[in-house]
């Protein structure tokens, strides 16, 4: 196990995915979201944030990497009949692999009954960078929902990615591990910068003082730089979704939380929100007249 551990480490550190990734040719943007704590909300945000970037027209691609407590069919409200273990293994294509979500968003599941995502052989590897390279044609984003803490899968998987997106609520427990993450990562030689999201804040002042203090922290001792992405609020509709199995953003478009994550959806395709304008402006009045007169 020391060994694979330490040959995966070598095929994902920062030069070798650097020529790996240049072979690719890649438009689409690789974004590992990860947790130091467990259920801080990455799964309810991937998929709900996976929704607001397809609203924006975007094709997304959400992996489920949470090996072995994968939920984000359930979120979808999805029944995948395959996963990457299957795809690895050669037993299904890759568009039987792919499942179709709300908004168009694309689901992969990452789950394996083995541990041919974890065995790392370079028959695997290969396969995987062949899938990559199919999927990258095809999608503008990729997300890759990981499972909480620093395992030596998710610690490679981000190192493999373009981006990082990582959540964490205010509860010191939270804010402790997210630290502890960051701190194996730039022990990995991580240098990219980080992108942090409080979620579930119940005020947003409090969150703003620990991502103030979290950034300054992580600057001056492990010489990172922390980008704060956003602060969802608390919003109990968020597991009323989950029963309906239907999406947040989707039902309660209005709620401030999902506003929020349709901002970070805009934030960070660059896209520019179209405003109403003048033409909505005199449709509405002529609407108006109509039924006044
Ligand atoms: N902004 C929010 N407000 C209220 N509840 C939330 C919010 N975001 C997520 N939740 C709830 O928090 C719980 C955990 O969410 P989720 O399963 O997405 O966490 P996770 O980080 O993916 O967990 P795990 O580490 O176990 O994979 C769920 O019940 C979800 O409905």
């Amino acid at each position: 196990m020391a060994n694979q551990a330490a040959k995966l480490k070598e095929i994902v550190n920062e030069k070798n995915r650097e020529a790996i990734l240049k072979g690719m040719n890649s438009n689409a943007r690789t974004i590992a979201v990860a947790s130091g704590k467990g259920g801080v909300g990455k799964s309810t945000f991937t998929a709900n944030f996976a929704y607001q970037l397809s609203k924006i027209g975007k094709k997304v691609l959400v992996i489920d990497s949470d090996i072995g407590m994968a939920n984000l069919d359930i979120l979808l409200g999805v029944q995948p009949s395959y996963d990457l273990g299957h795809l690895l293994r050669g037993e299904c294509s890759l568009e039987d692999a792919l499942v179709e979500g709300p908004a168009g968003i694309k689901l992969l599941s990452g789950i394996t009954g083995d541990d041919s995502f974890i065995n790392v052989q370079n028959k695997t590897v290969h396969k995987l960078m062949n899938i990559g390279a199919e999927l990258e044609k095809d999608f503008d984003f990729v997300l890759i929902d990981l499972g909480a803490g620093a395992s030596q899968n998710i610690i490679s998987t981000i190192l493999a990615a373009e981006e990082l997106i990582m959540i964490l609520t205010t509860e010191p427990t939270s804010i402790m591990d997210s630290y502890s993450l960051i701190k194996i990562l730039s022990n990995h030689d991580y240098k990219r910068s980080v992108n942090i999201l409080i979620n579930q804040s119940e005020k947003k002042s409090q969150a703003d003082k620990i991502s103030k203090r979290m950034k300054k922290t992580v600057a001056r001792y492990l010489e990172l730089e922390l980008d704060v992405l956003g602060i969802i609020a608390y919003d109990r509709n968020m597991s009323k979704a989950v029963h309906k199995q239907e999406l947040f953003c989707e039902i309660y478009k209005n709620s401030d939380a999902a506003k929020e994550i349709e901002r970070i959806a805009y934030q960070l395709t660059g896209e520019k929100k179209q405003r109403a304008g003048i033409k909505s402006y005199f449709f509405k009045m002529l609407g108006f007249l109509k039924k006044n007169n």
